[in-house]
């Protein structure tokens, strides 16, 4: 059941729309059925044709309520057109009946559905308008109702209950989003710090095999290694290493297009997922990287050199193709360094 309700909303369980569509959905099929059955009360047990279009006209608008939530996939409408029913039907309701205290008793769904569906702004608003057209029809209106009369004290506690009501919502349901979205950003910055290098703030290795396990179709891909970097950790310091490390991070990001994707796969290696697929055209950027960080002035008095290893991966034989890009950085290497290597 929930993995139809999945289907039919667009949306997993565990995303917190999930609920929100969920409630919407109920409260279609709940005042539709009841529209259902008052349409059949106003016309075959107690015809009264006012209610009976006002209901007929209101079960339409829940069925384009149904369409925008379900079909359309855009739960916002749904929610606005099920809030502007509730709202409007209990006002015509007070507006035919007169002084039927079950319509004043809906009006109470007001600021609580509309702070709810619409958020506290929106639904705040809506219910201060609302509240202001049922206040000014019963002040004009109340001493004149059948059988009995509306008294200004019931008046003063309508009003108060309502506005009780809506501060309430109000607050419950900003406090609701603002703890959301302290949530969402906390989440997203755990994210940010799990994903990050924290040397030189590139991707780390999770992310860079995440991205090639989930990887659709193949890749190319490329490791980079920067030569005798024991020599440059042993003559100049470590915090000095470091600093080429960072240095070279940025020469990489400089360097590669925007749709590749660059990380620190652990030491003095770099990994990189190409976008491009032809392979005359990587050798090209293979050369270009090499020549950017041998050209590139780190510091030390010295120039940097890096080796590269390129191979194909593809996900499903993740393990085989890192493999083969170890292996064709290793052929880099016993060339002579500062240079590449294709895996066959
Ligand atoms: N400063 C610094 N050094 C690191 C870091 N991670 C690894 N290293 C050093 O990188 C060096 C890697 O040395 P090797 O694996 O022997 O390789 P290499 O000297 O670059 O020699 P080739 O790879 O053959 O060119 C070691 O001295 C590590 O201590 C780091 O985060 N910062």
């Amino acid at each position: 059941m929930v993995s139809l309700l999945e289907k039919w909303f667009g949306t997993q369980r565990t995303h917190p729309d999930f609920r929100f569509r969920g409630f919407l959905f109920s409260a279609l099929l709940f005042i539709s059925s009841s529209f259902v059955f008052f349409i059949y009360y106003n016309l075959v047990i107690d015809y009264f044709p006012p209610m009976l279009i006002a209901n007929s006209v209101s079960l339409f608008f829940c069925i384009i309520g149904g369409y925008y939530l379900l079909i359309k996939k855009r739960p916002k409408v749904a929610a606005t057109i099920l809030q502007l029913i509730v709202s409007i039907d209990t006002f015509i309701l007070i507006l035919i009946d007169g002084n039927e205290e079950f319509a004043l008793v809906f009006a109470f769904l007001t600021p609580v559905m509309g702070v709810f569906l619409l958020g506290y702004r929106n639904g705040s608003i809506l219910s201060l308008v609302y509240f202001a057209g049922i206040f000014y029809f019963c002040f004009t209106q109340m001493d004149t109702w059948q059988p009995e009369i509306f008294l200004p004290i019931s008046l003063i506690h309508f009003s108060f209950i309502y506005s009780l009501l809506l501060i309430v919502s109000f607050f419950y349901d900003s406090s609701r989003r603002k703890a959301y979205q302290m949530m969402e950003e906390t989440n997203r910055q755990l994210q940010e710090l799990a994903t990050t290098d924290v040397l030189t703030k590139l991707r780390n290795r999770r992310y860079m095999e995440d991205q090639l396990l989930n990887a659709i179709g193949n890749h190319y891909i490329a490791m980079l290694d920067v030569d005798d970097f024991k020599k440059v950790n042993d003559q100049f310091g470590h915090d000095q290493g470091d600093k080429v490390l960072i240095k070279l991070a940025e020469v990489l990001m400089h360097n590669i297009d925007l749709l590749d994707t660059v990380g620190r796969w652990g030491g003095e290696e770099f990994i990189i997922i190409f976008a491009e697929q032809n392979l005359a055209q990587l050798e090209e950027k293979l050369k270009q990287l090499n020549y950017s960080v041998a050209h590139t002035d780190f510091g030390i008095g010295r120039p940097i050199t890096i080796s590269i290893g390129l191979a194909n991966h593809y996900a499903n034989r993740h393990r085989d193709c890192i493999r083969a890009m170890d292996q064709a950085l290793y052929d880099a290497k016993a060339n002579g360094k500062n240079t590449y290597s294709i895996a066959s």
